[in-house]
């Protein structure tokens, strides 16, 4: 070998590649690499695989969007989405109708639902019906199920996303502010799969996803009421995956992490919170974003998931393992923002 000096060699280390010729020996290939051998080449490869996908913080649509499945993955299907007017459950709803979905986005805010499904029909081409609807409520609810399936004739997914929360801790809740919380998340999501369950999906299976969240796993500081709804929709999704799976009905929860752009990271972190948890404790080292959530919900309602039921997905960059969860900081902070009355 030419003489060159250590530094030289090391910065265009051998690799041997190829397989053995006939003769067992190997075709030598020399390529510039790193200290550690990884090839130059490799270097400028796509980006790791924790890479994010795009996503916007507002309640609006994609501007482009990348396909990393079929475009037609979920053609011919419709997805019934409660809370689907903003934050992840309009993403979801977005994702879906990219997807080849048609969706009914239901939420008490009529004019909410109807902006969202303007905006989601514009840059998709599918088709939103909005409804207005309160989850605690069978009989709007029922009626908006009964206008889904006379619009649509079929219902095939249902998305469980409607919630309430607020950051208290347990001393400072009311009977009702506990009571209304339990109503929104967990009653909530008993009404929407009773009835889509009973009026379609019993005879024609279905999907169900249940966005829940991973507050309970590790007791959650002024979380108690949100963290104890969730974790009672993670028992029901057992619960149905068990007695609804002889009727094809697949039943999942999706757990978010701390994800950007939503009424959620506004309401129980805010900047304080958002920056410590992006600086310090997240293993990956970043929020979630709602396109990340729309991409496992399209997962889970897919084809891909065919023998997905019973168990939760946790979209949360290994959060719940690390952040913190600090009661006299928490407290502080809080009565702090109730002070400034925030
Ligand atoms: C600053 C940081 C400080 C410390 C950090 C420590 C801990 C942080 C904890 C968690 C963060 C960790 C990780 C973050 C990652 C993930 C988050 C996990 C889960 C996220 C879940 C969600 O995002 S849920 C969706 C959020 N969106 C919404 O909530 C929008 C919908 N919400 C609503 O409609 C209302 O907020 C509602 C839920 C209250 C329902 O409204 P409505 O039906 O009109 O009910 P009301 O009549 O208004 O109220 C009913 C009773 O509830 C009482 N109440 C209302 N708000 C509060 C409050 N803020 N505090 C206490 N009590 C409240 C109200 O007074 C009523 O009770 P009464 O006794 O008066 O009748
Ligand atoms: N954001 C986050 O970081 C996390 C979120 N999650 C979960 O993700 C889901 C979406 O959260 P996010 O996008 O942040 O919050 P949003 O507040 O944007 O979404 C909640 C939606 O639910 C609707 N809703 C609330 N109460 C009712 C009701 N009684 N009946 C019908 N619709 C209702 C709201 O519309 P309207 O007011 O018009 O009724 C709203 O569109 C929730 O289930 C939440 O618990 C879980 C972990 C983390």
């Amino acid at each position: 070998m030419r003489k060159e000096n250590a530094a030289n060699y090391r910065s265009r280390h051998a690799l041997l590649l190829g397989r053995p010729s006939p003769g067992g020996r190997y075709k030598v290939q020399y390529r510039r690499c790193t200290r550690s051998g990884i090839p130059l080449s490799a270097m400028s490869q796509p980006p790791t695989l924790d890479q994010p996908p795009a996503d916007v913080l507002t309640d609006d649509c994609l501007p482009e969007y990348s396909y990393m499945y079929s475009p037609t993955l979920l053609s011919g299907r419709v997805a019934f989405i409660t809370g689907g007017g903003s934050g992840i459950g309009f993403r979801i709803a977005e994702i879906f109708m990219r997807h080849g979905c048609d969706t009914v986005i239901v939420s008490r805010n009529l004019q909410r639902v109807s902006q969202a499904a303007e905006k989601l029909q514009a840059v998709t081409g599918r088709r939103c019906l909005p409804l207005a609807g309160d989850v605690r409520n069978p009989e709007t609810l029922t009626a908006a199920v009964d206008e889904a399936l006379r619009t649509f004739s079929r219902v095939d997914i249902l998305i469980n996303n409607a919630a309430g929360n607020f950051l208290c801790p347990a001393s400072a809740l009311s009977f009702n502010a506990f009571k209304t919380v339990i109503d929104i998340d967990t009653v909530g999501t008993f009404n929407a799969s009773k009835i889509l369950f009973e009026k379609f999906f019993r005879d024609h299976g279905g999907v169900i996803i249940n966005i829940t969240a991973t507050l309970s796993y590790r007791g959650q500081v002024l979380q108690m009421h949100a963290g104890s709804a969730k974790a009672a929709i993670e028992a029901m999704t057992k619960h149905l995956a068990v007695e609804w799976g002889p009727s094809r009905v697949r039943v999942n929860s999706l757990a978010p992490g701390p994800i950007s752009g939503t009424e959620g990271m506004r309401r129980l972190g805010g900047a304080e919170l958002e920056a410590a948890m992006y600086s310090s404790s997240i293993p990956l080292q970043r929020l979630g974003n709602k396109t990340e959530m729309a991409h496992g919900a399209l997962f889970l309602a897919s084809p891909l998931a065919s023998y997905m039921t019973g168990t939760t997905l946790v979209l949360d960059g290994g959060s719940w393992l690390t952040s913190p969860n600090q009661l006299a900081a928490s407290l502080e902070l809080w009565t702090s923002k109730m002070k400034e009355g925030k």
